[in-house]
């Protein structure tokens, strides 16, 4: 048993609601998971939870890492304290009393790569997004407002972006299903709350009415403004609630013994001390693409050795990246090394949708060999890659190559409507001789094996986007042993003998993969954007962002930088607050690789 400080005592001591607040590693999860612990064995009656609301399904495995951590909890109290994420706890309560707000009885959920592809009609109509004015953007986002709500109410399909809204809704306006919840929960943990959007809060203010909330935050890691947190939110929860307050401030246990919190608070300012700080190393790189990737790679190899040789069986480093597009440069040069380096195994937190979509390309020709429409229907399935694989912000360059390529299926058609042949030049000509080659591919039954067949296929034929889709499923890695879409697609040959239900199959696995809970934390090297640090901790973590683009010496574009351009704007708080964050995640050391002739302005100290 860990000492406990006297403000993480007071936590367990007081009643009623709390709030907690307190730097990066200063123990709020620590003592949230005692206090419920104590709550579970002193207060609750039988079939009673405390529940543990989280953001992401990643930080929810950290708050299970840290439940087993606690000794001193036993497996009994473990059982009762339930970990999930807003979204999951939220579709439980839509699909038990969605009725309420007008969704029918039977729900499913729209994916993020489905709901894209089903919003791309409408955003297929507006210029991108920089180019649209006010009035424009305003009518773009009514539009899709309207039609997220038809195909909830009409065809039972809820995307994501509904949950907290419907469900605060429905909430204050039922005292019932309040009541139901609040028996089952009587106490909810709210974790890092300082960044809970407007509906995300309606709705937990309007379960506090009967339960008793404990909000973990620290104002300072607010890091999600761009999508709905606020300054303010910790003032909404002391109005609303008049909770106890326990500040944790600067303690710090996860990096003790090193200077990397005391590093993270002075970026907030900008001021910094003279001394080095113990924990913390800056690594600057030449602005160019081969030597910026050949030192992250020196460093990465550097880390790696460090950590195995410490021993430690389950270390881990992340690398963590400003944009998403850095995510998946990164773990391609980590895959592929310069000169003879061999590549370095790593996971990588890149955005689902294009992969996801790509995966039900591959079942689609798993499960449509060649029945008469087979081959419209398998163009069907490409245009929806493109329309869905940007997520909320598909490109113009993948609408209109969608767009393209159902002119070029119309006119095929035609040719074959009229038998005659379809244009030499069609683009469709090399789709189709791939389409062929997957029909002719003998499957096995082993649904690894066929998997990887048909993707050698898509990757070795000769149609480019198909290449792509190979390329993209490499992401996918729900295919190892035991999982549930190689189950699924085992158990779909035995009965049928074929995959019949490939595609369904493969949807489904995705949701329960969103929802599932179990999910070990990241260990090994990881890659990811910075904001998906949050809430995590690893043995030691590498920053490293873009660099400029220069034309004879001017700088004529600076992509993936930290802030933005790499200039200084105002105060640049939320910059600050989100280069803390990723600091402050590492328990050993923080390495910051920034270019050497444009060094990331955080980190030049602020005049006096
Ligand atoms: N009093 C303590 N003594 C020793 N170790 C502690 C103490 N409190 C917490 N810890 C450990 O310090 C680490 C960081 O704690 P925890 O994750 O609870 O911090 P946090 O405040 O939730 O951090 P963040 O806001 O950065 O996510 C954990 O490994 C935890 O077990």
């Amino acid at each position: 048993m860990v000492d406990l400080t006297e403000a993480q005592k007071d936590v367990l001591k007081a009643d009623g609601h709390q709030l907690v607040v307190g730097g990066p590693g200063s123990g709020k999860t620590m003592v949230s998971i005692l206090k419920a612990a104590n709550i579970s064995r002193e207060t609750l009656r039988p079939g009673q939870r405390i529940l543990f609301l989280s953001f992401a399904r990643a930080t929810v495995s950290r708050v299970f890492e840290a439940i087993d951590e606690e000794q001193s909890v036993t497996k009994e109290v473990k059982k009762r304290i339930e970990v999930d994420t807003y979204h999951s706890f939220f579709w439980r309560i839509l699909k038990a009393h969605g009725y309420l707000v007008g969704f029918p009885r039977r729900m499913t959920i729209l994916t993020p790569p489905n709901e894209a592809i089903a919003l791309s009609a409408i955003r297929s109509g507006f210029k991108s997004n920089s180019k649209l004015s006010d009035d424009e953007k305003a009518q773009k986002a009514a539009l899709e407002v309207a039609e997220r709500m038809r195909l909830a109410t009409e065809e039972g399909k809820v995307c994501f972006d509904l949950f907290a809204e419907r469900v605060a809704i429905l909430l204050h306006g039922s005292a019932k299903v309040r009541e139901l919840i609040s028996t089952m929960y009587p106490f909810i943990i709210l974790d890092e709350f300082q960044d809970t959007s407007a509906e995300q809060w309606r709705a937990v203010e309007a379960i506090g009415k009967s339960s008793t909330l404990i909000a973990l935050a620290d104002p300072e890691q607010r890091i999600f403004d761009f999508i709905g947190a606020d300054p303010k939110r910790l003032d909404h929860f002391k109005d609303a609630f008049k909770p106890s307050t326990h500040d944790l401030a600067g303690e710090n246990h996860r990096s003790k013994g090193t200077d990397i919190t005391h590093f993270g608070n002075d970026l907030l300012t900008g001021k910094f001390r003279q001394e080095p700080y113990q924990g913390i190393d800056y690594e600057g790189f030449a602005s160019n693409p081969n030597q910026a990737f050949a030192s992250l790679v020196a460093q990465v190899l550097k880390a790696r050795k460090r950590l195995i040789e410490s021993g430690h069986r389950d270390w881990s480093l992340a690398i963590l990246v400003p944009t998403k597009r850095m995510t998946r440069l990164v773990s391609d040069n980590l895959c592929e090394p310069f000169g003879n380096v061999p590549p370095i195994a790593h996971t990588a937190a890149v955005d689902m949708e294009g992969p996801i979509l790509a995966a039900e390309v591959i079942a689609f020709l798993l499960q449509k060999r060649d029945h008469d429409s087979c081959f419209d229907e398998f163009v069907d399935v490409l245009c929806s890659f493109f329309h869905g694989r940007g997520g909320a912000v598909p490109t113009k360059g993948d609408l209109t190559e969608a767009a393209r390529f159902r002119a070029a299926l119309a006119k095929w058609n035609d040719c074959v409507a009229k038998g005659k042949p379809a244009a030499a030049n069609s683009v469709l000509q090399a789709t189709f001789a791939v389409h062929q080659a997957v029909a002719a591919v003998k499957l096995s039954g082993d649904p690894n094996a066929d998997w990887l067949a048909i993707r050698a296929v898509l990757e070795g034929g000769g149609c480019a986007r198909l290449a792509e889709i190979a390329k993209e499923v490499r992401n996918v890695r729900l295919l190892e042993r035991g999982t549930q879409l190689r189950q699924g697609l085992s158990q779909d040959w035995r009965n049928f003998g074929g995959y019949r239900n490939a595609l369904g199959i493969t949807r489904q696995a995705f949701v329960q993969e969103h929802f599932a809970t179990a999910q070990k934390p990241e260990s090994g090297v990881v890659v990811m954007n910075m904001h998906k640090a949050k809430g995590k901790q690893f043995d030691e973590v590498i920053i490293f962002e873009g660099w400029p683009k220069r034309v004879k010496g001017e700088i004529v574009g600076n992509p993936d930088r930290i802030v933005g351009g790499n200039y200084r704007d105002g105060a640049m708080t939320q910059a600050r607050q989100n280069l803390r964050v990723s600091v402050t995640r590492a328990k050993v050391r923080t390495t910051i690789m920034s270019p050497k002739d444009d060094v990331c302005v955080l980190l030049i100290p602020e005049p006096d």
